[in-house]
């Protein structure tokens, strides 16, 4: 039987206590456990030496294909506008993700995700890499959210799971299309991607819905929000609230404050476009820092291939003379070498010796 996300993480607990947790309301003074040095996070204060901002794509515009692949090919990022997804939709997310952070902590704890599972709220994955904890708290959906919904909001929850779906079928669709947009660039055609299927839709493509509150911030130059981190997927949609936090970072550049444009989309290219591209796309390196005035509100769309699918480099993209950068592997062998070796777990399959073991 295929697997699902939800399988991935079994064999991958992460064990982080949900008791560290803080009121965030409360505190005046960043704990100590909450208080970064480039210690913690060697990019930590890279600062940005530029003005240059992430290019801004209209989804309408007769170049739109080609602007994409620039954009994929140098920041490994963009934003959209005219995209399709009714603003009243971008709302609905909003206010869900709003009012789901609002609730009292012991009512958040009642869907707590477990050790080894993906679905929930808590912390993010991530925090287990690194010694200082985030100033954030997040929900994960995978599947239906029916259970944890009707928990959170016993008298609400059929309103909250419409708009679940409303946003992942928007997404799925917006999705597909920057895909083929981004592929689209490099020459890539249907015959190339088998698993395009007969209308191009990417059947059985499998996705995450990760919901993020950033609290206001006592000291914020000295917090992180979420660390520096690639996304495991091909492509990921992130809508923000009117407030800044993502930044990117371009080798050359620095780190760059996406500041959120109302009704816009940022994109990111994920590590698995990056190896379908044989490394022409870069996966974008980006974070979340906080403030001390406003909380901050994202939601990310999380898009990637049915787990159980080999990816590998697209033959039409690998040089004859030379072999692909990356060896073939399924979404769910890749997420498990996340879980281990986190933002190094490119370079680890790059030298990967396909004739050993298990990959993890
Ligand atoms: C599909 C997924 C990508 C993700 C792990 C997950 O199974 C669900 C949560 C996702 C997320 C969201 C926040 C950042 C991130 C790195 C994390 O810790 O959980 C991503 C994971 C990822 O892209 O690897
Ligand atoms: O909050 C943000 O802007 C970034 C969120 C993010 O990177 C993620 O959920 O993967
Ligand atoms: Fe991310």
């Amino acid at each position: 039987m295929n697997s699902t996300l939800s399988d991935v993480f079994r064999s991958h607990p992460i064990h982080i206590p949900l008791s560290t947790l803080p009121d965030f309301t409360s505190l005046r003074h960043l704990p100590d456990s909450y208080t970064w040095t480039p210690k913690d996070d060697l990019l930590f204060s890279a600062a940005s030496a530029s003005d240059q901002s992430l290019p801004s794509i209209d989804l309408a515009d007769p170049q739109v294909a080609t602007r994409v692949g620039h954009a994929c090919a140098t920041w490994g990022a963009f934003q959209i506008t005219n995209h399709g997804v009714p603003s009243r939709l971008l709302d609905d997310i909003e206010f869900l993700t709003g009012s789901l952070f609002r609730l009292p902590v012991h009512q958040k704890l009642k869907v707590a995700r477990s050790e080894n599972g993906v679905s929930g709220y808590g912390v993010a994955r991530i925090a287990s890499f690194f010694n200082k904890q985030m100033w954030s708290e997040g929900f994960t959906v995978i599947g239906s959210p029916f259970d944890d919904f009707r928990k959170l909001w016993p008298n609400h929850h059929l309103k909250y799971c419409e708009i679940i779906k409303e946003y992942e079928e928007h997404m799925q669709k917006l999705a597909a299309k920057l895909m083929w947009l981004a592929l689209g660039s490099l020459g890539v055609e249907e015959k190339h991607n088998k698993w395009a299927g007969p209308s191009s839709d990417f059947q059985g493509a499998q996705a995450a819905i990760q919901l993020n509150h950033y609290p206001i911030c006592p000291e914020p130059d000295r917090a992180m929000g979420l660390a520096a981190h690639t996304d495991s997927t091909l492509l990921t949609i992130l809508y923000q609230n009117n407030t800044a936090g993502l930044q990117v970072f371009r080798d050359d550049l620095g780190w760059v404050t996406v500041p959120p444009v109302p009704g816009s989309l940022v994109v990111n290219v994920g590590d698995l476009l990056h190896i379908l591209t044989n490394g022409i796309f870069p996966s974008v390196l980006h974070r979340a820092r906080v403030n001390h005035v406003r909380s901050r509100l994202s939601m990310a769309y999380l898009w990637g291939p049915p787990s159980d699918l080999m990816i590998s480099p697209l033959p039409k993209l690998v040089d004859p003379l030379q072999s692909p950068l990356y060896p073939s592997l399924t979404w769910k062998q890749y997420l498990a070498t996340k879980a281990t070796h986190f933002n190094q777990s490119l370079s680890f399959i790059r030298n990967y010796d396909l004739s050993s073991d298990q990959l993890s």
